[in-house]
């Protein structure tokens, strides 16, 4: 799948998405799924956005519930990170269980773990970046619990070389997969790693039944560790020339919205803090998409480096990796921005969202000045 930079190619994806098939055939590798993380991780769509478009084209909020739903995970672990902080990069409600090594097993990473479906998709990863969701958790559930790594490290690699890479989705979902963030590991055998991938392999390292799975013995393939040495970021950039006369509108590589303040005359800079892709580095791939992206919006300046270096005060979109940013900051657009609290499991935040929703379907909710919902 290609990833094309543009506004008109992403909705194109959006307007002949097909839900009713997604709801049906989502787990399985070729399944009809949406592929527009890598746009709503960028900040570039965002999820209320996708929605009306979506209901704009006339389905139901049956047809599209099962897509919302997972549209709302993305939303969940948002809020999640607006709330911890810096908490999700640690074990969040219990630590994890049987961790024998840190670090990054590194039959994973040369795709040496003997099952094909896995193996093949891992070698042309690092091309791609991008990966089936039942592959992440594949790969994750044996990371995490079968070769018994923490999911820090593995979390890390995966991060670095997707074009959809969140740091909340990431690091969440491998929390979830770990146990970390859910009540039990997830698990997977060969005989389900085969139906959702039409394989019929055998005799692999997780061909045995789920109960026999968290007995196996820790397999000597992933004792070897990764060297994870991320490439330096090469951003092209220039010192910005900022006129004082006109606003600032500032945007970071989850916030790249060529709709912000699109009608306003004013300076456009995407930050991209060396502290920040130091502490969390990106594939020069993974680079190239965002300033790719950056490039639609039009006379965007591109600067590497700190934003309390800037010296101005500017207006951008709140997000986590913001919170240290001085400005005039305006609310990250989420279906319903005051659904906000401490939620036991993603169901239970997920209940009282789908009930504002089909209620605001039949009201013909809409989008505010923010990007928010309304549900008037
Ligand atoms: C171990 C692991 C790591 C992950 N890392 C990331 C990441 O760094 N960035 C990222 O965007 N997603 C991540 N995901 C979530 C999910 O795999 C991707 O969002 C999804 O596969 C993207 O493909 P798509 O747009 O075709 O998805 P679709 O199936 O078409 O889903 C539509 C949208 O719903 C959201 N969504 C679907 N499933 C999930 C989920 N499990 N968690 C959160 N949002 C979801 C995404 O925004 C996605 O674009 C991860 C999942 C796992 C298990």
């Amino acid at each position: 799948m290609e990833f094309p930079a543009s506004l008109e190619a992403v909705y194109h994806r959006i307007d002949t998405f097909d839900p009713v098939t997604y709801a049906r055939t989502r787990n399985f590798i070729d399944g009809g799924v949406s592929y527009i993380s890598p746009y709503l991780s960028r900040g570039f769509i965002t999820v209320p956005g996708v929605l009306i478009r979506l209901k704009n084209r006339g389905f139901s909020f049956s047809e599209l519930e099962k897509f919302i739903q997972e549209l709302a995970w993305r939303e969940y672990y948002a809020k999640t990170w607006f709330r911890l902080g810096d908490g999700i990069f640690q074990d969040i409600r219990h630590p994890q269980e049987g961790v024998l090594h840190h670090g990054i097993p590194a039959a994973l990473v040369h795709a040496q773990t003997g099952i094909e479906a896995i193996d093949e998709h891992i070698a042309r990863f690092p091309q791609t970046g991008y990966l089936h969701n039942h592959l992440r958790m594949y790969i994750a559930s044996l990371a995490c619990n079968v070769a018994h790594y923490h999911w820090s490290g593995p979390a890390a690699w995966m991060y670095y070389h997707l074009l959809d890479g969140d740091l909340a989705s990431n690091a969440l979902s491998w929390q979830w997969c770990a146990a970390t963030f859910s009540n039990k590991p997830y698990w997977v055998n060969q005989e389900n790693i085969n139906h959702y991938t039409h394989r019929e392999q055998r005799n692999t390292l997780v061909d045995c039944s789920y109960e026999e799975l968290p007995y196996l013995a820790f397999p000597d393939i992933f004792k070897e560790k990764f060297d994870f040495t991320p490439q330096e970021p090469n951003i092209p950039f220039q010192v910005p020339q900022i006129n004082p006369d006109l606003p600032t509108f500032v945007y970071s590589h989850y916030t790249l919205d060529p709709n912000f303040h699109a009608k306003e005359k004013g300076n456009r800079i995407l930050v991209m803090e060396p502290s920040h892709c130091k502490r969390f580095p990106m594939s020069p791939r993974s680079i190239q998409f965002i300033v790719e992206l950056a490039a639609q919006i039009p006379d965007l300046q591109v600067y590497y480096g700190e934003y309390a270096d800037l010296d101005c005060c500017g207006t951008f979109r709140d997000h986590p990796i913001l919170a240290h940013w001085q400005g005039n900051r305006e609310a990250y657009p989420f279906l319903a921005p005051d659904l906000i609290g401490d939620f036991p499991s993603f169901f239970s935040y997920w209940k009282p969202l789908m009930k504002r929703l089909e209620k605001g379907w039949s009201n013909n909710f809409q989008p505010v000045e923010d990007g928010n919902l309304s549900f008037l």
